[in-house]
């Protein structure tokens, strides 16, 4: 009914009263919501459901929505403190529901704050691998579907230019460091100054070596008023990572810490004791032996992981093989990740890219093909099967000299695991096989020479040396019973064939190029006096040229690139260990994800000796002269600059010679001068770079104006453009334009998709709703495209 007139004032509109009313009771709910948040007592309120948390309505329809009724452990204790505001570490099993225990939170601390998109962003979920920032966007999503806020995924993948386009208006970001700091580096729009809430999951994993100098340098960036939670299956304490993550007297929820095992009770965990050289026939058995499973194998290596793959794949085990690792491209890892997520039965070969927190659904067996770097790489690989109440099996394969070492750090952590043996009857060998695939293979047995420096490498630089030797190893029936020749030379072994090796102590990683072009000369002569087998002597008789290829590219000296995946910078380098993950060169996040392992040879390999320009500049390989040609290369290489003055005859002078010495001392002290200098050289670059961004601003606001004239008048070719359209009354709006016009143009929420609603009528008004989301340029795009 209308409302009647009063005072001959004229009376709102119907629709206006209607809205005032709708946000006068939001505000009531609000306000009650907070005080049963603040009325909250975590450590004694019995909360065991949903429904017992002071929730909003979008969240517990959310909820409702995704199935979720029952909380577990971790979300019983962790969200009620969360929503309190309080910084929290929360350790809880693999599997046990983490990252509910932080997304309700976010949501809500949110909402209770009224943030609105115009508050840009209030939440930052940091995830170490580009995957599992995808399943936490995703699971958001879900939950989140009744809120209006904007989340995006910032991990890489696309270009920089069409990322910054959005996320200066996203309230919530899921991102991988790497990326994450990039943007705040260079994305002069984007404002982190607001931000309310930081999450770090896996963290542990975020805040070890790899990750250390990114994460530190984001938060640098972050506001110190902020709430900040750390999640991970295999969390310490450690004071240093607290403060440098500023936290404010954290809650530790550590729910399994009373428990008997480290892993979950429904999980079942053995070993076998399987001679490097055996076991790969190991797996192999295994496998025909599971065909009707589901299958998830760990190796140590990109490398590893590719030449596996590929053998088996050759082999036909009669189970659909797919393997993933950081070197991929990001949309064959999604295909990859989501294949193997919809899979009854599959065999998917991994690097410990999805060790951490990827739920693949049903997987039945965990197979470590290679030793764990330590226990907790282990709990996590373990935990990607027996999640959320099923049952799962686990098995690891060791080599005899591993095993004591490893059964001693897993009793440590509390692992319970019992020894199995293979069966002999059923163990079948596939030796003969690969050496014929080798033989005919060329690309194939390229394959297993990286895939067996890779690993050799990867033992020798494990930090456990109670776990890991080296020279106990059987390099050379190793390399045998991968197909090859003979076993590969390693550089920093420097023995003559791997048979040495075995002997040998461990030697240091040696980096010089002098050494190695020693190395080759001393190896050629070598192998003139060695006994060669009766491959060695096919393969020089059939595979000549292609093989001088494949070595060419081994040793640096040549060859093209043929590989499709991203594996650009370690053909070249044969004989050092690779460099990579650094984040003064802030590169996508893929390579740092990889095994610990390979991190750490990359960190050793950074180490380059460069005393001086002049050393430097040498260029005595292809390798080098290339690396020369880089500029940010040569830029590190030509030490820092000098500042010359000229004189009236145009000659260059440090600056310190124009001036004499008592003009000089009646500045003041030397040191006081230099600080002053460096004080007032460092306001102007500052002053220099605002004036930069500014000028980047409007150019690109420019741009964008002409654009859209442009299209316009494309698309309308007979009309005359209308008053005013020529100022950009139909342009895309700037981020100015939104703070002080907010109703022209409202960003639509990716939050409505609700596409999955299996109880809900659809609210979605977006195209994109028809259609869910399955590739990451999809989830990308509808993020985006929401906000256009
Ligand atoms: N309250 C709940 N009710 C039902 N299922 C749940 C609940 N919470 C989480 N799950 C399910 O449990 C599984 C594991 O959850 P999640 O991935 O959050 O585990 P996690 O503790 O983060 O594991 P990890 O340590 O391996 O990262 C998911 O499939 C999730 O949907």
């Amino acid at each position: 009914m209308a409302p009647a007139l009063q005072g001959g004032v004229k009376p709102s509109n119907p629709k206006n009263q209607a809205r005032s009313l709708k946000r006068k009771r939001g505000e009531e709910d609000l306000s009650k919501l907070q005080k049963a948040v603040e009325e909250l007592d975590p450590k004694e309120a019995e909360i065991k459901d949903v429904a017992d948390l002071p929730l909003s309505t979008p969240t517990a329809d959310g909820l409702e929505a995704s199935h979720f009724k029952t909380l577990t452990d971790i979300q019983r204790k962790a969200i009620p403190l969360a929503l309190k505001g309080k910084d929290c570490l929360g350790a809880a099993k693999t599997g046990s529901g983490k990252t509910l225990a932080f997304l309700i939170p976010v949501l809500e601390n949110l909402v209770r704050k009224r943030w609105t998109e115009f508050d840009g962003l209030g939440a930052l979920i940091l995830s170490p691998t580009r995957e599992l920032a995808i399943q936490i966007f995703e699971v958001l999503r879900k939950i989140g579907r009744y809120h209006t806020f904007s989340a995006g995924l910032v991990i890489g993948g696309k270009s920089l230019n069409e990322e910054r386009e959005r996320l200066s208006r996203m309230n919530i970001l899921v991102c991988t460091p790497g990326r994450m700091l990039q943007h705040m580096d260079q994305t002069a729009a984007f404002d982190v100054d607001n931000l309310q809430m930081l999450v770090l999951d896996e963290a542990d994993r975020i805040m070890d070596m790899g990750f250390q100098s990114t994460v530190d340098a984001i938060i640098e960036h972050l506001p110190k008023e902020r709430q900040t939670m750390l999640f991970s299956a295999t969390q310490t304490k450690r004071v240093s990572d607290l403060a440098r993550l500023s936290l404010r007297e954290p809650e530790y929820i550590s729910v399994h810490e009373a428990a008997t095992s480290a892993t979950p009770s429904t999980l079942q965990q053995h070993y076998v004791v399987t001679p490097l050289h055996q076991k790969l026939d190991t797996l192999w058995s295994f496998i025909r032996a599971n065909v009707k499973s589901k299958i998830l194998v760990f190796l140590s290596s990109s490398k590893q992981v590719r030449f596996v793959y590929e053998s088996l794949r050759h082999l036909q085990p009669g189970i659909p093989l797919l393997h993933l690792h950081g070197r991929q491209k990001q949309t064959s890892r999604l295909d990859v990740t989501s294949s193997f997520s919809r899979a009854k039965h599959s065999c998917l070969f991994a690097t410990d890219v999805v060790a951490r927190g990827l739920d693949f659904p049903a997987v039945d067996w965990v197979i470590q093909f290679d030793c764990p770097e330590d226990a907790d790489t282990y709990i996590h690989r373990v935990g990607r099967t027996a999640r959320y109440e099923r049952d799962g099996r686990a098995v690891l394969f060791l080599d005899p000299s591993e095993e004591e070492g490893m059964l001693r750090r897993l009793e440590q952590k509390k692992v319970p695991i019992e020894k199995i043996n293979v069966r002999q009857k059923k163990q079948q060998s596939i030796q003969n096989q690969l050496q014929n695939m080798c033989f005919k293979d060329p690309e194939l047995k390229y394959l297993g020479q990286k895939a067996f420096v890779s690993y050799v490498k990867s033992v020798h630089l494990q930090k456990d040396k109670d776990i890991f030797h080296l020279d106990k190893l059987p390099l050379e029936e190793f390399s045998a019973s991968l197909g090859l020749p003979g076993a590969p030379r390693i550089k920093f072994l420097k023995g003559d064939n791997a048979k040495a090796l075995k002997n040998a102590p461990r030697q240091a990683v040696s980096d010089s190029e002098e050494d190695s072009e020693a190395e080759t000369k001393k190896n050629k002569e070598d192998k003139k006096k060695e006994v060669r087998t009766k491959y060695d002597r096919m393969f020089e008789r059939r595979n000549q040229d292609v093989l001088a290829d494949h070595y060419a590219k081994m040793i640096g000296e040549g060859g093209h690139e043929k590989d499709h995946e991203q594996d650009a910078d370690e053909d070249d380098d044969f004989l050092q260990v690779k460099r990579r993950f650094n984040h003064d060169e802030i590169s996508d996040l893929s390579d740092a994800e990889d095994n610990g392992a390979e991190q750490r040879a990359d960190k050793k390999a950074k180490v380059v000796p460069i005393g001086n320009a002049e050393e430097a500049l040498v260029i005595d390989s292809k390798r080098r002269e290339k690396l020369l040609k880089s500029k940010k290369k040569l830029l590190k290489y030509m030490g820092k600059g000098t500042k010359l003055v000229y004189d009236d005859n145009g000659e260059a002078h440090e600056i310190y010679e124009m001036e004499d010495e008592d003009q000089f001392r009646e500045k003041g002290p030397a040191e006081t001068q230099r600080v002053k200098f460096l004080d007032e050289e460092r306001k102007r670059v500052q002053e220099a770079d605002i004036a930069d961004k500014q000028l980047f601003k409007e150019k690109r606001r420019e741009k964008k104006e002409k654009r859209k004239a442009r299209e316009a008048a494309e698309s309308a070719p007979y009309e005359e453009p209308e008053e005013g359209e020529e100022e950009g009354e139909d342009v895309e709006m700037s981020d100015a334009d939104v703070e002080t016009e907010p109703s022209a143009k409202r960003p639509k929420k990716w939050f409505e998709d609700a596409s999955e609603d299996e109880s809900k009528p659809s609210k979605r008004r977006d195209v994109a709703a028809a259609h869910e989301p399955e590739t990451l340029e999809e989830l990308e795009a509808l993020a985006s495209g929401l906000l256009n």
